[in-house]
């Protein structure tokens, strides 16, 4: 039987169930010597953005960044970085490869970046919001004067 990314995994489901609808940004970490762990990361990178386009009209781009952590284990890697790489440019995600037993400050540094972008995006929803807000209250003076000149 077939089955769409979304659906292949149960245990990935259960994981999103709640924060899926409220996070502002989500980091997606996988096992380079698991793939397993990959399938779920893409079942999960799959749901954030289906539930995304369902609840908020649009706004499926909110900041994701896949991570495929123990690259310190590559002597049993199995799964490719270029693997890791296309998955987080079909879902429109940062990439990145670290190995938080070795190294703290990438994971540091991809923290920094994903605020970043949490705070840009946010503001681009606010400015949004206000924009459409202005314009559906032009629209609603509109409707009341221009129909009260018409039948004048
Ligand atoms: N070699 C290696 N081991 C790591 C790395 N990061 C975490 N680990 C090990 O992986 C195991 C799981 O790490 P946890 O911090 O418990 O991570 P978790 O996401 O809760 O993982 P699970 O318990 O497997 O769900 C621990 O034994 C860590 O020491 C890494 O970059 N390289």
């Amino acid at each position: 039987k077939h089955l769409s990314p979304c659906q292949q995994s149960s245990e990935a489901r259960c994981i999103l169930e709640e924060p899926v609808d409220w996070a502002d940004g989500f980091v997606v970490v996988y096992n380079i010597s698991d793939r397993s762990s990959f399938i779920n990361a893409k079942s999960i990178l799959c749901q954030i953005r289906e539930a995304r386009t369902d609840s908020c009209k649009g706004d499926s781009d909110v900041p994701v960044c896949l991570v495929g952590n123990k690259q310190d284990l590559c002597h049993v890697r199995q799964v490719r970085e270029d693997e890791g790489r296309s998955l987080a440019q079909e879902t429109r995600c940062h990439f990145q490869e670290v190995s938080a037993a070795e190294s703290y400050q990438d994971i540091a540094g991809l923290f920094t970046r994903l605020i970043r972008q949490v705070m840009e995006h946010l503001k681009y929803r606010a400015d949004r919001r206000r924009y459409s807000g202005s314009k559906s209250m032009a629209k609603l003076i509109n409707n009341v004067f221009g129909k009260r000149r018409k039948s004048v």
